[in-house]
């Protein structure tokens, strides 16, 4: 094992410095990702021997708002976020204190595991734009070489393009192959999807999309000459990737959610269709400005109702009345929305932690799952059992027929992975198509409680321990009595505070009647959590 210890002694965890990470990826400054990409180098060999050899990823990236932070996340053979009981094991690894501990914890896992070393390990990666990743893409392949894994290097990516990538590639030689395991397989699958939805149906302008300075930017480009300019328009901004302090700087997915605006420098029609992607292209928001000037956002809660509809509709259409059809929120959704879903749309809606990994997870449980994070991270996951009543049901008559094949592209046009903001764009540019809908006549679906979030700097986050999918404070003791006295004296009043799983931060989120109370509300739970 010199080997690895070489290899190790090349990523050492710095001392005295701080990590921070959440559990399904880690997030921090290039200099100390550089130890944690070897370690997680380690973990995605590990997790392939244990799976047998299949194909696991690692994508590195950016995240959604600072652009100093980059990210490196594990991918599981079906495309999806590494399951719980693995992240206990890439905390665990990416604390160890020493070289020499690393081999040691490394060697302990591979027998508490029961990885099987004589199984060839398979790895696949990708980057994205900013100039840190060469140097972190060195550290994992130390990793890699170190443990013997064959991988491949996937150069530039978004991560769900990975995450298809993945999927792909482990399933090639099933039953049900997802797709062709290359770059210009992904675009030539979502782009094949768009045109048969398209047809027949008049295109419905140009969209105007912000990049974030990220990867996506190409990557929709791309995405965008192969659907053809015929069927979709898109004039794509903030796409300055060679200027890596611009990354989420002013524009991007989370800029526009957060600050409710557009991003400074966009000019842009009234009542025209824009988008911002975040960093590495996983989240999505619409927005427009009103004929009045009012900016008007169409977050992660809108495009899951949207699409909700448009699916139920469609399987209706189709003739296949029993699938049944759930969306999957967070406690950050809006209230509206989800009164629209219930009331309106009369589907169910399950509450889970935040986090797409959960929402992922409760969305597969359902025949149809539709989720998104209020913030626009989110896509649609058809059940296997579903899949094949779409493939083997007979039309009753050409309406059905044609439901049918729409219900089918659908399928192909949506990575079922992960969010994807370039799978997701082209999704709602199909449904406002099909509705020939503007942003205003989508926007008009329900009216958004106003609501406010603040982040309150607190000495310890751990204090903050909840239960009901975050939506209460069971410590520390007493907060919550307090928290629910306020709250009863608003209008359709509604908050909670959690810790972040991100930052060291409490998060608190209030929605009510008025705009005054939403604000007034979230100022004194803030306060109420500040005390602690
Ligand atoms: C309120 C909010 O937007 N929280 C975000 C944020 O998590 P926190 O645990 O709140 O820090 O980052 C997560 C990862 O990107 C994302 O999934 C989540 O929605």
């Amino acid at each position: 094992m010199s080997l690895f210890l070489e290899a190790s002694q090349r990523h050492p965890k710095p001392e005295n410095r701080k990590f921070s990470y959440g559990t399904a990826g880690f997030r921090m400054k290039a200099d100390l990702l550089d130890s944690v990409v070897f370690r997680v180098g380690l973990l995605a060999s590990l997790r392939s021997q244990k799976l047998q050899g299949k194909t696991i990823g690692v994508v590195i990236t950016a995240s959604h708002n600072v652009p100093e932070d980059n990210g490196v996340k594990l991918v599981d053979p079906m495309g999806e976020m590494l399951e719980a009981s693995w992240e206990v094991h890439a905390t665990s690894l990416a604390n160890a204190p020493s070289d020499e501990q690393l081999l040691v914890e490394y060697e302990n896992l591979i027998s508490t595991l029961g990885v099987n070393t004589e199984i060839t390990p398979k790895v696949v990666f990708a980057r994205d734009t900013r100039e840190s990743g060469p140097a972190l893409v060195a550290a994992l392949q130390d990793a890699l070489a170190a443990t013997k894994t064959d991988f491949v290097d996937h150069g530039l990516l978004t991560t769900p393009q990975l995450h298809y990538l993945v999927r792909c590639i482990n399933t090639i030689d099933s039953e049900q192959p997802y797709g062709e395991p290359t770059e210009q397989g992904y675009y030539n699958k979502l782009a094949s999807a768009y045109r048969k939805l398209m047809v027949g149906i008049p295109s419905n302008g140009e969209v105007t999309v912000d990049c974030a300075n990220g990867v996506g930017a190409p990557k929709l480009r791309l995405l965008a000459e192969t659907v053809g300019r015929d069927v979709f328009q898109c004039s794509i901004v903030n796409d300055s990737v060679d200027q890596p302090s611009k990354l989420n700087h002013q524009c991007g997915a989370d800029f526009v959610k957060t600050q409710q605006r557009l991003p400074p420098g966009s000019h842009v029609a009234s009542l025209a269709r824009c988008a911002s992607l975040d960093g590495d292209a996983d989240r999505l928001v619409y927005y427009f400005n009103d004929s009045d000037g009012t900016f008007r956002l169409l977050d992660g809660d809108k495009i899951a109702t949207l699409a909700a509809s448009f699916i139920g509709d469609l399987t209706k259409a189709a003739g296949l009345r029993s699938l049944n059809i759930g969306v999957v929120q967070t406690a950050y959704a809006n209230g509206s929305s989800t009164s629209y879903i219930t009331k309106t749309l009369a589907l169910p809606v399950v509450c889970t932690p935040t986090g797409v990994k959960h929402l992922h997870h409760a969305a597969l449980k359902f025949d149809i799952g539709v989720y998104f994070e209020a913030n626009g991270h989110g896509t649609v996951v058809f059940s296997n059992g579903a899949l094949q009543d779409i493939a083997e049901y007979v039309p009753e008559s050409p309406a059905q027929a044609a439901a049918l094949e729409n219900l089918k592209a659908l399928v192909d046009l949506i990575n079922q992975t992960v969010g994807d903001a370039l799978s997701d764009l082209l999704l709602v540019e199909v449904i406002l198509a099909h509705k020939r809908w503007g942003p205003k006549e989508w926007d008009g679906t329900y009216t958004d409680l106003p609501n406010r979030l603040v982040r309150v700097e607190v000495s310890d986050r751990t204090a903050f321990m909840t239960t009901d999918a975050e939506r209460r404070l069971m410590e520390p003791v007493g907060v919550q009595e307090k928290i629910d006295a306020l709250v009863g004296k608003y209008k359709q009043g509604r908050s909670f505070a959690r810790a972040s799983g991100t930052e060291d931060a409490v998060r608190v989120y209030s929605e009510a009647a008025e705009r005054g109370e939403a604000e007034e509300l979230a100022r004194l739970v803030a306060e109420i959590v500040a005390q602690y």
